[in-house]
C-alpha cells in the first residue's frame, strides 16, 4: 500500500534525487564526450496547448543553455541528435519551420559560440539540407574550425546502421585498391571510417522524454557508454538535470568490460 504513495523519483538507476551542486561534480571525473538524444518537443507543446513549433523553438534555446553549461564544466564534446519519429507525419509547415531553425540558432548564437571558443561540427548527410540552411551551417563550421573549446556536434539525417555499412563499403574499396591491407583491419581502424572519426566514443548518453531506446543512434560508438534516461521533456531539460546525469555517471564506476 505504502508504495502507492512513494513519490515517483524517476528511473531508479538514474541516481541523484536531491539537488546536485556544480562544486560536487567538479571533484569527480567530467565525462569528456556527452551524447544527447533530444526528445519531447512535440509533447511539451501539446501539454501547454501550444503549436508544436513552439516546442522546437523552446528546444533550440535549451541547446544553447546546455552547450554553454557543458563548455563551462570542461566537457570536450557534446553530440546532439534531434530524434523525431513523426518525420513523415509532420505537417509541411512544421518541417519548413524546423529547417529554418538552424539558421535562426546560428544567426542568434554564433557570435556567442565563437566568443566561448566552441567548435561547431556536423555528422550526417549535410547535402540533404536546404541551400539556405547549408550556407549557414558551412559558415558556422568554417568560422569555428580553429576553436579549441567544446566540440558542438550535430547529428543530422544520421542513421547508425547506414554509417556502419558505409564504413564497410569504403574499407572494401580501399582493400581492393591496395590502400588498405585486410590484416590492418581492427576496431580502431574501423572507427576511423565512421563519421565520428574525429571524436572519442561518448562517455555518457542522455535521452529525454522517457523513451528508452537507441533509435539507430551511434550503435558502434556507444558500446561502453553509460546511459542516463529521464522523463523530462527536452524543452524542460535544465542545468540541474545535466548535473544529475553527470553525478550519476560519476557514481557508477565504469567497467569497459572488466570486473
Ligand atoms: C549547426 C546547427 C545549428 O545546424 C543544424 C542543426 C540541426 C540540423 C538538423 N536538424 C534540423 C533540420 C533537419 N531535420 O535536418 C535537426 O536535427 C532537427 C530536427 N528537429 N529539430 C528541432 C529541434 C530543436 C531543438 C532540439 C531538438 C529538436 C532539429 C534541430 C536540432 C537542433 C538544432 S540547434 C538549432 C536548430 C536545431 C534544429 C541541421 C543543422
Amino acid at each position: 500500500m505504502l508504495n502507492l504513495f512513494k513519490k515517483w523519483k524517476g528511473h531508479p538507476q538514474s541516481g541523484a534525487q536531491q539537488h546536485v551542486m556544480k562544486e560536487d561534480i567538479l571533484k569527480g571525473e567530467i565525462p569528456e564526450h556527452i551524447a544527447i538524444i533530444m526528445d519531447g518537443n512535440g509533447r511539451w507543446a501539446k501539454k501547454r496547448a501550444l503549436p508544436r513549433i513552439a516546442g522546437h523553438h523552446e528546444g533550440m534555446k535549451v541547446v544553447r543553455k546546455i552547450t554553454k553549461q557543458a563548455n563551462n564544466l570542461g566537457v570536450k564534446a557534446l553530440t546532439l541528435y534531434a530524434f523525431s519519429t513523426e518525420n513523415w507525419k509532420r505537417p509541411k509547415t512544421e518541417v519548413e519551420y524546423i529547417m529554418k531553425l538552424p539558421e535562426e540558432f546560428l544567426n542568434t548564437y554564433l557570435p556567442e559560440l565563437i566568443k566561448e571558443n566552441v567548435q561547431v561540427r556536423i555528422i550526417g548527410d549535410r547535402q540533404k539540407l536546404p541551400e539556405h540552411t547549408l550556407r549557414a551551417v558551412n559558415r558556422a563550421i568554417n568560422d569555428t574550425k580553429n576553436n579549441t573549446g567544446l566540440i558542438l556536434n550535430f547529428a543530422l539525417n544520421y542513421g547508425s546502421r547506414a554509417e556502419i555499412l558505409n564504413a564497410v563499403q569504403s574499407m572494401i574499396k580501399d582493400v581492393k585498391t591496395g590502400k588498405l591491407a585486410e590484416t590492418d583491419i581492427d576496431e580502431k581502424l574501423f572507427s576511423d571510417y565512421l563519421m565520428t572519426h574525429f571524436l572519442q566514443d561518448p562517455d555518457l548518453l542522455i535521452r529525454t522524454s522517457g523513451e528508452i531506446r537507441l533509435s539507430n543512434f551511434m550503435l558502434w560508438q556507444l558500446a561502453y557508454t553509460e546511459f542516463w534516461f529521464t522523463d523530462v521533456l527536452w524543452p524542460d531539460f535544465s542545468e540541474q538535470d545535466l548535473l544529475k546525469a553527470i553525478y550519476t555517471y560519476q557514481q557508477r564506476g565504469r567497467r569497459f568490460g572488466g570486473i
